[in-house]
């Protein structure tokens, strides 16, 4: 296995705040990995750091190589950040701003593909500022990109996407990685996490928590429950059943959290067969990544 990133006991405070404190991972090349985390969490700052924009207080980081604040020009040949949309100037033509940014490397075989790969052709001659959301992550995904580096980092890339805007982008996103390229982002989405990530790291409170699979997270952490529909059944009630974690209730359904579902299932028929209530539409699901995370959180502010 390679790595392409090791990060090993990353620190960074901002005064009183500590932003990021103690975290270690490896991320392997080839990899969609995800920097994952509520906001405030700690996400940008680990990402900058590892980017080199940042300096850690204390802690490692090796980025090919390399010491990202040290040695930030060679990392930049080899690596690409996507910017903040804000960042470009807005009466910038998308073939302006491609051809500055293209002027920087001898990368003109580079530009025509991605102009092909993203479908920007059509928006070429369109000005910045005119052009929606989506778009704009599509050019600021092919300015980051145009010098085919080894590694792209993106900074909350479907912020304020429409759905379907979103699912183009972890389309476009996968290609670039099966292109060569390791993908390192952030993101407060879950799904998004769940869906393109082939391993996320959980921060929150500036700690590592859980770092894996999504489906691994999930299998681990008893991230299943049991949903159903039912008009009698007292919530309080259910709360006291064994092995139950957590009730959500939303009108008539109910989403049961258990570390045990067959001994939850047991109880909760017993009660309604004792009680004489009615159940409808009984069934074990897998819950989300977003599941496990209110869960952490939750079991955070228990302590
Ligand atoms: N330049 C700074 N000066 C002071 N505090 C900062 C600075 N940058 C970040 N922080 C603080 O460090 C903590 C972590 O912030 P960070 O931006 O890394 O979180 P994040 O997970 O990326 O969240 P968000 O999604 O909201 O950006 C927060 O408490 C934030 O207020």
């Amino acid at each position: 296995m390679t790595f392409v990133i090791k990060v090993e006991s990353l620190s960074k405070n901002f005064g009183r705040v500590q932003a990021v404190k103690g975290v270690s991972f490896s991320v392997e090349k080839g990899e969609i990995f995800g920097i994952i985390g509520p906001n405030g969490a700690g996400k940008t700052t680990t990402l900058e750091m590892i980017e080199g924009i940042l300096k850690p207080d204390s802690g490692s980081i090796d980025v090919l190589g390399l010491t990202p604040n040290r040695q930030l020009q060679q990392l930049n040949q080899q690596i690409g950040v996507q910017f903040q949309s804000a960042s470009i100037q807005k009466k910038m033509k998308v073939k302006e701003a491609l051809d500055l940014f293209a002027a920087f490397y001898p990368g003109e075989a580079r530009k025509a593909q991605l102009v092909e790969m993203l479908g920007l052709e059509e928006k070429m001659n369109v000005r910045f500022e005119n052009l929606s959301g989506g778009w704009k992550q599509r050019v600021t995904l092919a300015l980051a990109t145009l010098h085919q580096p080894e590694i792209v980092f993106l900074d909350e890339p479907s912020m304020g996407l429409d759905p379907h805007a979103r699912r183009e982008l972890w389309t476009l996103i996968r290609k670039l990685r099966d292109q060569g390229s390791t993908i390192v982002l952030t993101t407060h989405y879950m799904e998004e996490a769940e869906q393109l990530c082939d391993r996320v790291a959980m921060i929150y409170s500036g700690e590592l928590r859980a770092l894996d699979r999504p489906s691994a997270l999930l299998e681990k952490s008893g991230g299943q429950l049991i949903t159903f529909q039912s008009r009698d059944i007292p919530y309080v009630k259910l709360r006291s059943i064994p092995g139950v974690v957590k009730v959500d209730k939303e009108d008539d359904t109910f989403k049961v959290y258990s570390d045990d579902l067959q001994l939850t299932s047991y109880h909760i028929f017993t009660y309604c067969h004792q009680e004489n209530l009615s159940l409808m539409h009984f069934q074990f699901a897998k819950g989300t990544l977003e599941d496990l995370f209110v869960h952490y959180l939750e079991k955070e502010e228990a302590e």
